[in-house]
């Protein structure tokens, strides 16, 4: 039997023997019980650890509010981990360049990476717009790049000249370019693609000039708004926009309408079980769905997401007002013709307008026929004469130009209606924001019936919008009439319909497409990151799981230690008392036995 003796921790009067194998079998069951208590406070602790980098939605919905009001600050541009990145929108009423910046990526591969738009030292949002647009170069292209130039040279004096080389820039073009003969859409792409890297150092390849389609606007659009809105956070939380839904796994995303100046969008998601439809619906669905996955790793396929999207081209609001004047010139000359009336062909006999402002004349010219037309601002009758325009067929599930349109719930759905939509509600209307039609009837009929001089004297005192000019306070008549007529007529949104928005900021964020472009282009870039993560981790995982660098689980083990130590201790001083009553005069004996042994002893 061996003897063993704590002397550091004990008085002397509690020497005493410690047999190899224990010959109490209570003894073993309480070992085996502390050790079960070890290993489990372990494994929590461990499982626990696993969360530590995940906050509660508290917390997150906490975060997402300091996010919010730090994306008003200036952008830091001395951090070395930010990165950033050039969005030009190549539209057909003029180009404006983005620059939008971002820090590494979170580590959450559910994550896309946290792109805002970049503000300068003033706080003010880093964007330069200039007129006409791009297809105006379509007869010189050789001039293209000239025309970027001040946009690039814009964008370069904001990123740091240390990042330019890692930068990416696209250039995105919109309708106007795709109205363009391909010949010289390819002529304009190809001097940016020439003469750009010349003059700036920015990671740009053939590839990142492009003529976008009408369906990718669409879902760069959907995809910008759903992320600023954070629809496409999966955890488990309640929604910070509606907080009586609690939602597990996938948000509602909200669908969009986004009408530019030549072209018309409408995004939003569908079921993946759609109704029953006829094969031909069927096939007619497939080609206006668009199936992407926006998670970083092509296998993770809880983010694939299913969108029904249609472009129109030609139904953005200046186009429209020319296919109008185009439809009201060839029908009044054609009368002209058939009646003989002389309608709008001198001033003092002009067409009169029910889509513009009472009073304000204007001349209609086409292949050098004339019409001089005046406005008599009559918003209902302005309405009816916009109807063909829609090109609606008579199937129910059909929208503008008879295309089909995947049905929409009214009563459990959201939208946001971006450029027109939120112009015309908001430029001089001012009543952007929550869209309610009645209200905005009324509106722009009162707009529409007023006098143009007494329009024109209210801008001069500027009572409309800072970003309302003469071209809106023409064209808003019109456009308004259009607006409505395309939301309730042609996508059939009841004219009461509580849950539409019309924006341009949200969270003070701008929303355009473009965001969503930059955020579907790096979505594989935390892949990366990630990776490279990785790699550290297996390098440093020991160290990270070791008890050094989780002071929690340290202190955790040590307490168990003790623990166990004093209960060993206890019960070991319970056995020693229980021999030393049956056995009193060995007791001294082993006190000789073991002081000469140890030689060490504490107390008296
Ligand atoms: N109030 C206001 N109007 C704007 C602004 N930007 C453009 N517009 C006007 O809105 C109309 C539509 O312009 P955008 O939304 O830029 O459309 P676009 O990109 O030129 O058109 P697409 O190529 O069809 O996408 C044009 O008549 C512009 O003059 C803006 O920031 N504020």
């Amino acid at each position: 039997m061996a003897r063993i003796s704590f002397s550091f921790l004990c008085p002397a009067s509690w020497y005493f023997t410690v047999p190899t194998v224990s010959p109490f079998p209570r003894q073993r069951v309480a070992f085996l019980g502390l050790f079960f208590i070890s290993c489990l406070l372990l494994l929590m602790l461990i499982m626990d650890f696993r969360h530590w980098g995940a906050s509660s939605p508290r917390d997150r919905q906490y975060e997402r509010y300091l996010a919010r009001v730090g994306d008003l600050e200036a952008t830091d541009t001395e951090d070395p981990d930010l990165n950033y990145g050039l969005v030009v929108d190549c539209g057909s009423s003029g180009s404006r360049i983005f620059v939008y910046f971002w820090p590494r990526h979170n580590g959450n591969p559910h994550d896309l990476l946290d792109i805002k738009q970049m503000r300068d030292r003033n706080s003010q949002p880093v964007v330069k717009k200039i007129k006409p647009g791009i297809s105006a170069m379509a007869d010189t292209p050789e001039h293209a790049s000239d025309y970027l130039r001040p946009l690039l040279s814009f964008a370069a004096a904001h990123v740091p000249v240390r990042k330019h080389k890692e930068t990416p820039l696209y250039i995105l073009c919109t309708a106007g370019m795709r109205l363009l003969p391909e010949r010289k859409q390819l002529a304009i792409l190809a001097d940016l693609v020439k003469d750009l890297p010349l003059e700036f150092d920015f990671l740009f390849s053939q590839s990142q000039a492009e003529v976008i389609s009408g369906k990718q606007e669409g879902v760069y659009a959907w995809i910008g708004i759903n992320f600023v809105l954070g629809r496409f956070d999966h955890e488990d939380e309640a929604d910070a926009e509606a907080p009586q839904e609690l939602v597990t796994g996938r948000r509602r995303t909200v669908g969009i309408l986004d009408m530019g100046g030549a072209s018309l969008q409408i995004a939003y998601e569908v079921p993946t079980s759609t109704s029953v439809l006829s094969p031909q619906e069927e096939e007619a669905a497939k080609i206006l769905l668009a199936e992407f996955n926006l998670g970083c790793d092509v296998q993770h396929t809880e983010h694939v997401y299913r969108v029904y999207v249609t472009t129109f081209l030609g139904f953005g609001g200046n186009f429209a007002r020319q296919r109008y004047e185009d439809l009201v010139l060839n029908e009044t000359l054609n009368k002209n013709r058939l009646l003989g009336h002389k309608t709008g062909l001198s001033p003092d006999n002009p067409f009169l307008d029910p889509c513009l402002p009472v009073g304000l004349t204007d001349v209609v010219e086409r292949n050098s026929q004339v019409l001089h037309v005046r406005g008599r601002g009559d918003w209902a009758a302005c309405g009816a004469m916009l109807s063909p325009l829609l090109a609606r067929s008579n199937t129910s599930q059909a929208s503008l130009n008879g295309i089909y349109q995947s049905p929409i719930d009214f009563n459990n759905s959201e939208f946001y209606g971006f450029s027109e939509f939120f112009y015309c509600t908001e430029d001089v209307l001012r009543i952007g924001g929550r869209y309610h039609g009645p209200t905005f009837a009324k509106a722009a009929q009162d707009y529409c019936g007023m006098a143009w001089s007494v329009l024109t004297q209210r801008f001069k005192n500027g009572l409309f919008s800072s970003h309302a000019d003469e071209h809106r306070l023409k064209y808003q008549c019109f456009k308004s009439a259009w607006m409505y007529q395309v939301l309730h007529e042609g996508f059939h949104f009841p004219y009461d319909y509580p849950n539409l928005q019309t924006a341009q900021l949200v969270y003070d964020r701008e929303v355009q497409w473009t965001l969503g472009a930059i955020l579907y282009k790096t979505r594989f870039l935390p892949l990366r990151d990630l990776r490279q993560e990785g790699v550290r981790q297996a390098h440093g995982s020991w160290f990270r799981l070791s008890f050094v660098y989780n002071h929690y689980l340290f202190f955790a083990c040590i307490l168990v230690v003790l623990l166990a130590i004093i209960l060993y201790l206890l019960r070991l001083r319970r056995i020693h008392h229980r021999q030393t009553r049956a056995s009193a005069p060995l007791n001294l004996l082993w006190i000789e036995e073991v002081v000469p042994i140890i030689g060490v002893q504490v107390g008296p």
